[in-house]
């Protein structure tokens, strides 16, 4: 049986990002994949997803400029959209195995169980590893209702060759809203159905309420308080049904939240301990089982599950497994952005708490050059600011929040004020050149 000092269980940006880091540390490693390489990211996930809404926001840039210089709207290709998406997904999981036969470590495709607390099969082949690092991601919840087996996923989506007429999203999160304005600017009749009245709840409500005006405007329809019972196909047409009310649709995605994978690894078998919500680690992602950490998507953590979270964290296990790191895992504040039409994206602490004597600041941009001359139909800013004027968080909602949204996390992580940056020139006019207005 071949022996490894660590065993990475899943090759998405956290498995990856760990063991390149074990690798330059000298230690002999094997990476174990059960389906693309590369895992959710650049396959099926955030890389897919943002070069379909560059088409998006190419056309919604002409929308907007429409009597300014167009006068029609180009219809966006899917076909073509497609292809190009397929030129960057397609290579993906070939170049991740080719990048790691080049640095020298071991892979193997399979679906990784453990047997013992030091010993994991694949294929009916036996590996022992001193440690072991679990990243093994999450994928799509299926609502459990009958007609279960009509619902599709963010990756059926992704992979759709010819965008149906008819689209219903069930759920009011990240996948819903992004997908949704994908759809809707291909072409496609979109709703939105969403069990209660408070969508993307860990946003700013009145940016969310603000941003699903202007989705409607662009066609997209909400339905809330619905509570989805059950799928039928009557001919070519699904109809979702929710007690008196029915929806129809050529294709239905079940966009309700994602699901860690842990029942193929056999953890009981490493006395390592999961919830439905994922891996139970300590401070230090290590599991259960002091031998085995976590990381990524798999783990049960309060914060966003998201691909710079699990890139972190990779690193930082790996730091744990090889004892250069000493200290307990200190994130610093996660950006996080919904890519609609417009975008919404907040960073760090953005509700007002009384105890930490902190003021929120909401700043109207619509009318700033950055955004005026677009013609973006509505900016605008919340900032949290602590008692000593240090921004220590903001809310976006605008065509431009995923830029934005970056250099206020810079200003907060470096405790930038209008004094540090009155003394900098930025390249003008651009979305830095914003940031003294934006400070205390
Ligand atoms: C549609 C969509 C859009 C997204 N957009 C963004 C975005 O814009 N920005 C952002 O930051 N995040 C985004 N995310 C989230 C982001 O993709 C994830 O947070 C990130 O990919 C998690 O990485 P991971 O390495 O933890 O897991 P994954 O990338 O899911 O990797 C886990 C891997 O483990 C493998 N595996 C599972 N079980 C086993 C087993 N027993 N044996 C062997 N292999 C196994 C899986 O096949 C998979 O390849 C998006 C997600 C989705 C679904
Ligand atoms: N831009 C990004 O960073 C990005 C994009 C896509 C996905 N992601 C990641 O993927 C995860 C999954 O995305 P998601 O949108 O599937 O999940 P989500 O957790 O963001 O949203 C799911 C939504 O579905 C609702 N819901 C739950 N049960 C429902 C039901 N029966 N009927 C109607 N609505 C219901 C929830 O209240 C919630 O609003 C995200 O949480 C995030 O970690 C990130």
């Amino acid at each position: 049986m071949k022996e490894y000092d660590t065993i990475v269980i899943g090759s998405g940006v956290a498995g990856l990002s760990a063991a390149y880091e074990l690798k330059a540390k000298q230690q002999q490693v094997l990476v174990i994949e059960e389906n693309l390489w590369g895992g959710t990211c650049p396959n099926r996930g955030c890389d897919p997803k943002k070069i379909l809404i560059g088409g998006v926001e190419a056309r919604n840039r002409i929308k907007q400029l429409l009597g300014k210089g167009f006068s029609e709207v180009p219809p966006l290709n899917w076909q073509e959209l497609q292809s190009f998406k397929r030129t960057f997904t397609d290579p993906v999981s070939a170049n991740r195995q080719k990048e790691l036969s080049q640095a020298g470590i071991d892979h193997l495709t399979g679906t990784a169980s453990f047997l013992d607390e030091e010993t994991v099969e694949v294929l009916g082949k036996t590996f022992r590893g001193k440690h072991f690092v679990l990243a093994t991601g999450q994928r799509p919840t299926i609502l459990p209702i009958e007609g279960k087996e009509f619902l599709q996923t963010s990756t059926d989506f992704l992979a759709l060759a010819e965008l149906p007429k008819q689209l219903i999203f069930i759920g009011g999160g990240y996948v819903s809203f992004e997908l949704a304005t994908i759809a809707r600017a291909a072409g496609s009749e979109v709703t939105i159905v969403h069990h209660n009245q408070r969508p993307l709840k860990e946003f700013d409500e009145e940016l969310v309420q603000e941003a699903i005006v202007q989705m409607k405007k662009a066609g997209i329809q909400f339905a809330f308080d619905v509570d989805t019972q059950k799928i039928t196909r009557q001919n070519e047409k699904l109809q979702l049904i929710a007690g008196k009310e029915s929806f129809e649709a050529d294709a239905i995605f079940c966009a309700t939240g994602r699901q860690p994978n842990v029942e193929s690894l056999h953890l009981e078998r490493a006395n390592v301990d999961f919830t439905k919500k994922g891996i139970i680690v300590n401070e230090c992602l290590q599991t259960t089982n002091p031998q085995i950490f976590a990381c990524g998507d798999v783990i049960e953590k309060q914060l966003p599950k998201l691909t710079p979270v699990a890139t972190f964290e990779g690193q930082y296990v790996a730091q744990k497994v090889t004892q250069q790191q000493q200290k307990t895992i200190n994130y610093p504040v996660i950006p996080t952005i919904v890519y609609g039409s417009p975008k919404i994206a907040t960073v760090g602490t953005t509700k007002i708490e009384e105890d930490r004597q902190v003021e929120t600041v909401t700043q109207e941009m619509t009318s700033w050059f950055t955004y005026h001359r677009v013609n973006e139909p509505l900016a605008k800013v919340k900032l949290c600011f602590n008692k000593e004027n240090f921004l220590i968080g903001a809310s976006v909602l605008s065509e431009q929040a995923d830029e934005l949204i970056d250099f206020l996390t810079i200003a907060i992580n470096q405790r930038l004020t209008k004094e540090i940056v009155d003394q900098w020139i930025f390249g003008y006019p651009t979305l830095a050149s914003d940031l003294p207005y934006l400070l205390k």
